[in-house]
């Protein structure tokens, strides 16, 4: 089984750091040759980890070989974001292995897990347990997953559902507003769920500018993801700028 080299990593990037900065790249949205400059480049600004994935993403071949050519040269983690079996690759570091509960569908709450398991372990893949939770609807992650999206404005049905994620053992839970969503998680369920979640929380969707990003950091988040932004051309100069806001908001 690999050990907890990423999660000791990320631990460590937080006392450093105080909130992180992690880039998504959707494997179908960007070549292999972009994908990698890409990845670079938010390394020197510094991020602190590169997901792939992609709620639509089921060339695994094409996911694979985009995890492969990153990972030259890269210093901080690839880790997995898969929204199905597909995403289940070899060569990255980590994956969030999650469970979106407030999916209606069992198959995104167990099944896929018990059908993606088996892979996870000959990869030698860090499973980092995640309590995905996908807030509001509209978006393709919802959509997909078949999820009943918690109303915006019910921060405490988000921190029951963390309580629960810690009382089943998950370490890290995913506030997720979708990819591109028009509207970020608020503050105000970040800091609920702050209340209720001892372990690493991440929060993503909707985010591109650094006000955003402080308050949710100032709320309690550990790490914010950001994919659209980059997808959309969004410039480099500005990334450094939510980076930093990332870092020093706490
Ligand atoms: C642990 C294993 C093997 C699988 C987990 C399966 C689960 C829980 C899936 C959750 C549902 C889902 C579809 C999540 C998508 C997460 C994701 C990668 C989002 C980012 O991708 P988007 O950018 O939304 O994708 P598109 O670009 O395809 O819209
Ligand atoms: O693409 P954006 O809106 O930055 O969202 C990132 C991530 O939370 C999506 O799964
Ligand atoms: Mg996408």
């Amino acid at each position: 089984m690999a050990g907890d080299k990423v999660e000791s990593f990320l631990k460590s990037e937080l006392k450093k750091k105080n909130a992180l900065l992690f880039v998504l790249i959707d494997s179908e949205v960007s070549n292999l040759e972009a994908s990698s400059k890409l990845a670079k480049d938010v390394e020197k600004i510094g991020a602190s980890a590169i997901l792939v994935g992609g709620s639509s993403a089921t060339d695994q071949i094409e996911m694979a070989q985009v995890v492969k050519g990153i990972k030259k040269g890269l210093k901080i983690p690839i880790i997995l974001f898969p929204g199905n079996v597909t995403g289940v690759v070899p060569d990255a570091d980590a994956i969030l292995f999650s469970s979106l509960m407030n999916s209606e569908n069992p198959y995104f709450i167990t099944q896929a897990q018990a059908l993606g398991a088996p892979s996870v372990l000959k990869f030698g893949l860090e499973p980092l347990p995640t309590a995905y939770l996908v807030i509001g609807d509209g978006t393709s992650a919802w959509f997909v997953g078949s999820a009943r999206g918690i109303p915006f404005e019910k921060p405490k049905i988000a921190a029951a559902y963390s309580l629960a994620a810690q009382f089943l053992g998950m370490r890290f839970v995913y506030l997720e507003a979708g990819s591109g969503a028009k509207t970020n998680v608020t503050p105000e369920m970040v800091q609920t769920v702050r209340h209720a979640f001892n372990g690493f929380l991440i929060v993503g969707g909707g985010i591109k500018d650094e006000k955003t990003a402080a308050s949710l950091v100032k709320a309690g988040a550990d790490a914010l993801v950001i994919g659209t932004f980059l997808e959309k051309g969004g410039s480099l100069t500005k990334l450094e700028k939510i980076a930093k806001a990332i870092q020093s908001s706490k």
